[in-house]
């Protein structure tokens, strides 16, 4: 089974998140790595998740002048993970630099994805940074510059992917955090979608975090989701 399912493993401590990891395979899912264990453990940690074969998500949204950007994202092809991200609103020359930087690694680099709108941001949000567009408009407009700088895809919310799919082709690559199950609490998300749903409207991947690692069985609900994502 190759799972649709990124598990964002957003813990304190490393036992939190290999006690997880040790009760799961990589059939089940893909490892998001982001700013807190990366920050508190750094790169062993991404070490140990790829020894144990698991394809590994490092999400640090770069996000700062072209040359320091490309030079983090070769850093992270260096680590060897499946899958890296910046902020799409770098700008087009950042994420071209951050593509042209992987050149060398051919078909062993890992996909670079454009982050753009985050899934806990609303049009206020947006209004108060001094963008006047709705989300969805931002996202259109980010994305299309993601796909123009030649990245692989974007992190975007589910609400959004049937237009980008429709626009963007059946290749490029879409990844949605504001996964919530029916019933479960949105926290900080505002743009939200049930797993079924997000598949439905064509995610490649679902981004789940706090559904699954604030649950008292975690494996069991990452098994459940899975589940209810076959036949789509
Ligand atoms: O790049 C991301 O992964 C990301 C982008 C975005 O727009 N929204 C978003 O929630 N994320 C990440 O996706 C995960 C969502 O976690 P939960 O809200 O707990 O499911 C977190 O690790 C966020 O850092």
């Amino acid at each position: 089974m190759d799972s649709k399912i990124i598990v964002a493993l957003d813990y304190e401590t490393e036992a939190e998140a290999l006690n997880l990891v040790e009760q799961i395979d990589p059939s089940l899912c893909r490892l998001k790595v982001g700013k807190e264990m990366f920050t508190t453990l750094g790169t062993n940690f991404v070490k140990q998740l790829q020894e144990r074969k698991f394809d590994v998500f490092l999400d640090l949204k770069f996000h700062d002048i072209p040359n320091t950007v490309a030079r983090a994202v070769r850093s992270a092809a260096d680590l060897g993970v499946w899958m890296v991200d910046l902020h799409a609103s770098g700008g087009l020359r950042m994420m071209e630099e951050a593509k042209n930087i992987l050149e060398p690694y051919g078909k062993d680099a890992p996909l670079l994805i454009g982050v753009t709108v985050l899934t806990s941001m609303e049009d206020l949000d947006l209004l108060q940074i001094g963008i006047n567009a709705s989300p969805m408009e931002q996202v259109i407009r980010l994305a299309h510059l993601t796909q123009r700088a030649g990245l692989d895809g974007v992190v975007c919310s589910p609400q959004e992917v049937e237009i980008l799919r429709r626009n963007l082709g059946p290749d490029f690559k879409l990844v949605t955090p504001g996964i919530r199950p029916v019933g479960a609490e949105f926290g900080d998300q505002r743009r939200v979608m049930t797993p079924s749903a997000a598949v439905r409207s064509g995610s490649d991947y679902l981004v789940i975090g706090r559904p699954i690692t604030q649950a008292e069985n975690p494996a069991e609900v990452l098994r459940s989701i899975n589940a209810s994502l076959t036949n789509i």
